[in-house]
């Protein structure tokens, strides 16, 4: 449970609520606008505490932000460093890694040839389109070799070409690296796209209302799997779910019962 300000202007924004994500899932978060999407991912990040409950590591309760776990923001001008180059970005991330200056050298390399940057190590993020540079943001957060990813709207900033690639760029770093990918977003298609299960949060306070399986065959491509009839069914039961989360009238079908899931108190993530 978490809530916002004290005394009279007391909000509580995250309801208790319970769902773990499995080692190697990709799991999406979705729900209705200012839900409390996000706060929660800061909750589970550790660089917020919830104001009751806890958020476990293969078991473990933490606070803080664990070392297993990298970060990536939707707005990749203000988390980038405009001073420092491309390799320097992701350079940074790896301070305090107690690593040699091969090893530092090798990872910033790897990483920015996985997401397709790697003969741009010299430039500024000032002289890069937006998708390129979220694409810097990754590769820093892949530098550091994470076990779980949590991207926060990483894509909602870019244009939707640029959002396509960054999509399937996502899903092959993720079949690369062997992470865990927890990735909040309020796109539906996206959700559906990627995941292999999302997570449905209502909203005031939140809580989840439902936790939908994607059993939609992989490899996934941006035309094709987006035509089958499972996606389409998918999209439309996860958007009536959000629709009746947000008190809309179910005035296109109503929501699956199967697709309800009962609150309690606990988030738990698992490693790889
Ligand atoms: N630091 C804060 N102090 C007080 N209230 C906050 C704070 N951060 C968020 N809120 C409020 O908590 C609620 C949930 O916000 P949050 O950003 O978590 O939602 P969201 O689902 O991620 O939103 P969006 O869909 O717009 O990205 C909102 O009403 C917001 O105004």
């Amino acid at each position: 449970m978490h809530e916002y300000g004290a005394g009279d202007t007391t909000r509580r924004v995250l309801e208790n609520l319970s769902f773990t994500v499995g080692a190697g899932e990709f799991v999406s978060i979705v729900g209705p606008s200012g839900c409390g999407k996000s706060t929660l991912l800061r909750c589970i990040s550790g660089l917020m505490e919830p104001t009751s409950g806890s958020v476990a590591l293969d078991g473990a309760r933490y606070s803080g932000v664990p070392r297993e776990l990298a970060l990536v923001f939707q707005d990749y001008s203000r988390s980038l460093f405009p001073w420092l180059t491309v390799a320097g970005n992701v350079r940074f991330a790896l301070n305090g890694l107690k690593l040699s200056k091969a090893e530092v050298n090798a990872r910033i390399d790897e990483s920015l040839h996985a997401v397709g940057l790697g003969d741009i190590p010299a430039q500024y993020p000032w002289q890069l389109s937006g998708g390129m540079q979220q694409r810097v943001a990754i590769a820093r957060a892949l530098a550091y070799r994470p076990k779980i990813l949590l991207l926060d709207e990483p894509f909602a900033s870019v244009d939707a070409q640029t959002r396509a690639e960054l999509e399937d760029l996502l899903l092959d770093v993720w079949a690369k690296f062997g992470m865990t990918i927890l990735f909040v977003t309020h796109d539906i298609d996206e959700s559906v796209y990627q995941s292999d299960r999302v997570v449905v949060l209502g909203s005031s306070p939140t809580r989840v209302i439902a936790d939908v399986e994607i059993p939609i065959p992989r490899p996934r491509h941006q035309i094709r799997t987006r035509e089958l009839p499972e996606f389409i069914e998918l999209r439309s039961r996860l958007a009536r779910l959000i629709r009746a989360a947000k008190g809309a009238p179910p005035d296109f079908g109503p929501t699956t019962p199967a697709d309800s899931v009962e609150p309690t108190a606990v988030a738990t993530i698992q490693t790889p």
